[in-house]
């Protein structure tokens, strides 16, 4: 089995979609926090993640944003990778053959969720994009909301089938679960956010799935490079912040939102006072006294993780 890697290592970053209050696609800020991200340095992007709101899109908000999307990661050493979160096979596989059309040819999946997969049906669902697209690649988002998570041992399966599967979006600190993915699927590179990325960084070559500090891109590429460089003690140095930047969030939110995109979007709006805040119902988003509550907390106690 070979251990090259499938994607090159670096940092993943979502692309949030800012919507006016009749939800309509704001594409003048969306283009501006795109372009902001690749000026930082942050150079493989996707949209419709969960922060990115993949499981809310209409198909037509689908395609206008894909389409904007793909003209602003047009350029040099630039990746972009569509998402595509359905219960719905045919769906995935239409959105798949529309945004191919407008010249996509790198994607996220993740499992169907209305009922949890069974093994044979994980083997359909593999099939019908990895298998049907033999000219795309694919990155597998392996997440709880499905009802199941994939392992260490079952993508190494997957990737001995399907040599168009590159990577993998783990969000997890769990050793185990990275042991795992690090060792029974080695040609694919495992993007791990935050809590996991030092553990998993000490263990070899990974990607890191930005979030939480993306408030500051340049202390987020130290400690990208930290891990490239398998520098313990400077993972250990900048993650002793985290806890109090994901207490900031918490506090500021409270119960009144829940899915990822009310956070990711109060990292955007740090960035840029414009980015709207609200996502597509019925889903609750942050409320400007939310955020400013978080800015606040940022300055006081964390300034350095300000841009
Ligand atoms: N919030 C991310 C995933 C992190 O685990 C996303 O939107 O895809």
């Amino acid at each position: 089995m070979s251990t090259t890697k499938r994607y090159r290592s670096c940092i993943l970053g979502t692309c949030c979609v800012p919507w006016s209050g009749t939800f309509d696609f704001e594409e003048d800020i969306f283009r501006r926090s795109v372009r902001h991200q690749i000026a930082s340095g942050i150079h493989d992007l996707y949209i419709f993640g969960t922060a990115g709101e993949g499981y809310a899109v209409t198909d037509k908000q689908f395609d206008e944003v894909t389409r904007v999307f793909l003209e602003e990661t047009h350029a040099d050493g630039i990746q972009s990778m569509v998402g595509l979160i359905s219960i719905s096979l045919p769906t995935v596989i239409e959105r798949i053959e529309r945004a191919r059309d407008m010249g996509a040819r790198c994607f996220q999946i993740s499992l169907p969720s209305w009922g949890v997969l069974n093994d044979a049906e994980m083997e359909v669902f593999f099939r019908e994009t990895c298998g049907r697209f033999a000219d795309c690649e694919f990155l597998h988002y392996n997440l709880m909301r499905t009802g199941r998570i994939i392992t260490g041992d079952e993508y190494g399966r997957l990737a001995e089938m399907y040599p168009n599967l590159v990577a993998t979006k783990n969000s997890t600190a769990d050793v185990p679960r990275l042991t795992s993915l690090m060792k029974d699927a080695p040609q694919l590179q495992h993007f791990i956010t935050e809590g996991g990325f030092p553990i998993a960084a000490m263990m070899g070559e990974c990607g890191f799935l930005i979030s939480y500090i993306s408030t500051n891109f340049a202390r987020a590429t130290e400690f990208y490079q930290a891990g490239r460089a398998q520098n313990e003690a400077k993972l250990a140095s900048i993650s002793k912040d985290f806890p109090g930047l994901i207490a900031a969030f918490k506090d500021a939110v409270g119960t009144s939102a829940h899915i990822d995109g009310a956070f990711d979007k109060m990292f955007c709006r740090v960035h840029d006072p414009e980015f709207p805040l609200r996502l597509l119902p019925p889903y609750s988003g942050v409320s400007d006294t939310a955020f400013a509550h978080y800015l606040e907390l940022l300055k006081q106690n964390h300034p350095d993780w300000l841009p």
